[in-house]
C-alpha cells in the first residue's frame, strides 16, 4: 500500500492513503540520504509503500518514494547527523509583524535565503494588520516594493479580526504549506482561523528546546477541509540558516544569481571586487541596500540581527 506520512514521532509514525484512512507504522530497513546520517529517516511530507506484517496489524514502512525537496535540522555537535524535519513541501510560509515584536529585514532574508537553498516557494504573511501604526503601514509599503520585486508574495492580514484570511486560504489549497516566525507573530492564531476545527493553544511559550538529537521528534500535517495540507513543527518554527558554502551564497539572493555573470571576476565575493555588478546595482539603486547587507552579514558569518 501506498501513503502519505502526516505524523511522525521518535518511534512510530501516521500514514494516509489516498483514500483517507490512517495506520501507525514503523520503520523497517535502512533509508539513507548521501553523506548525512539521519536520525528519523522518515519525515511528514514523505510517500511511503508499506505492508502488515504476516498475521498481525502491523504496519511497516519499507520503500520511500523520491522527495523533491526536504528540510532538515542539523545537530549541532554531530555535524553530519540531522533530522528530517519535513518533505515535499509546495510552499512555506514566513509569518512576520510590523506591530510586536516587530520583524526585521535581517530575520525576513534569512529565512528566504534558507527557503532558495532548500528548494521551497517562500510567501511572506504580515499578520496583525489591526494593529499596524500609520509607521507601520509605511514600513509595510516598504517590504512590498522590496520583496515582491523579486518575486516573494506579500499578503497582510489580521488572524483575530479575519482580515484577508480568505486570500490565504485561496493560497493554501491543495497545496502542502510550512508555516514558520518568531514566536508570538500569530502563527497559532494564524492556522486556527485557517483551520477552526483543530484549536491549536494561543499565546503560549512553546514548550519545544532544543535538547540535543535525543529528543523525540513531534511534526504534523493538518489536513485543510478545501484540500491541501499545514505543516506545524513546533522545532522549526524559526527555520535557521543551514550550512550553505560562502561561495554559493549569492544564487540564493534571486537578484544576485540573474546578475553573477556580468561580474568581472568569475570568483568574485561581491565584498568589495573591482568591476562587481552586485556592488553596482545595489549603488545604482537597482538592487536593496537592506538585502545587500543582509548577504554580506550571513557571508561574513555573524549575522546576529533578529
Ligand atoms: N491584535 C492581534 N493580535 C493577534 C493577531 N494574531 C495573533 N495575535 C495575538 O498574538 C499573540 C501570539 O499569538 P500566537 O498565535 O500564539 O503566536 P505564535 O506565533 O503561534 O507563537 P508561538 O506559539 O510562541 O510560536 C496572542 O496573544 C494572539 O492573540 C492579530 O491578527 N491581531
Ligand atoms: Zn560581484
Amino acid at each position: 500500500m501506498q501513503g502519505l506520512i502526516i505524523k511522525s514521532t521518535g518511534s512510530w509514525y501516521q500514514v494516509q492513503t489516498p483514500d483517507g484512512k490512517r495506520y501507525e507504522a514503523r520503520i523497517k530497513g535502512k533509508f539513507r540520504i548521501k553523506g548525512l546520517t539521519t536520525t528519523n529517516p522518515i519525515a511528514v511530507g514523505d510517500q511511503v509503500d508499506f505492508e502488515f506484517e504476516p498475521g498481525s496489524d502491523n504496519a511497516v514502512i519499507n520503500n520511500l518514494h523520491p522527495r523533491k525537496n526536504y528540510i532538515i535540522r542539523k545537530s549541532i555537535n554531530l555535524s553530519k547527523q540531522a533530522q528530517i524535519i519535513a518533505a515535499n513541501l509546495d510552499q512555506a510560509f514566513l509569518v512576520v509583524t510590523l506591530a510586536s515584536p516587530r520583524t526585521s529585514l535581517g530575520f525576513i532574508d534569512r529565512f528566504l535565503v534558507t527557503a532558495e537553498a532548500y528548494d521551497i516557494p517562500a510567501v511572506l504573511i504580515y499578520n496583525k494588520l489591526d494593529l499596524f501604526s500609520d509607521e507601520g503601514l509605511e514600513i509595510l509599503a516598504e517590504h512590498k516594493s522590496i520583496y515582491e520585486n523579486i518575486g516573494y508574495p506579500c499578503y497582510e492580514v489580521s488572524a483575530l479580526v479575519g482580515t484577508n484570511i480568505n486570500q490565504v486560504k485561496e493560497l493554501i489549497k491543495d497545496k502542502t504549506t510550512l508555516f514558520s516566525g518568531h514566536s508570538g507573530v500569530g502563527k497559532s492564531s494564524l492556522i486556527n482561523a485557517l483551520l477552526p476545527d483543530l484549536s491549536l493553544r494561543t499565546g503560549e511559550v512553546s514548550d519545544w528546546s532544543d535538547k540535543g538529537m535525543h529528543t523525540t521528534t513531534f511534526a504534523e500535517m493538518h489536513q485543510l477541509p478545501e484540500g491541501g495540507f499545514i505543516v506545524d513543527t513546533p522545532g522549526i518554527r524559526e527555520l535557521g540558516v543551514i550550512d550553505i558554502e560562502q561561495g554559493e551564497l549569492s544564487h540564493f539572493f534571486p537578484e544576485m544569481r540573474e546578475r553573477l555573470n556580468q561580474c568581472r571576476f568569475n570568483n568574485c565575493r561581491h565584498v568589495n571586487e573591482p568591476g562587481c555588478a552586485i556592488i553596482a546595482a545595489v549603488e545604482e539603486g537597482e538592487m536593496e541596500l537592506s538585502r545587500y547587507e543582509s548577504y554580506l552579514s550571513i557571508y561574513h558569518g555573524h549575522d546576529t540581527r533578529a
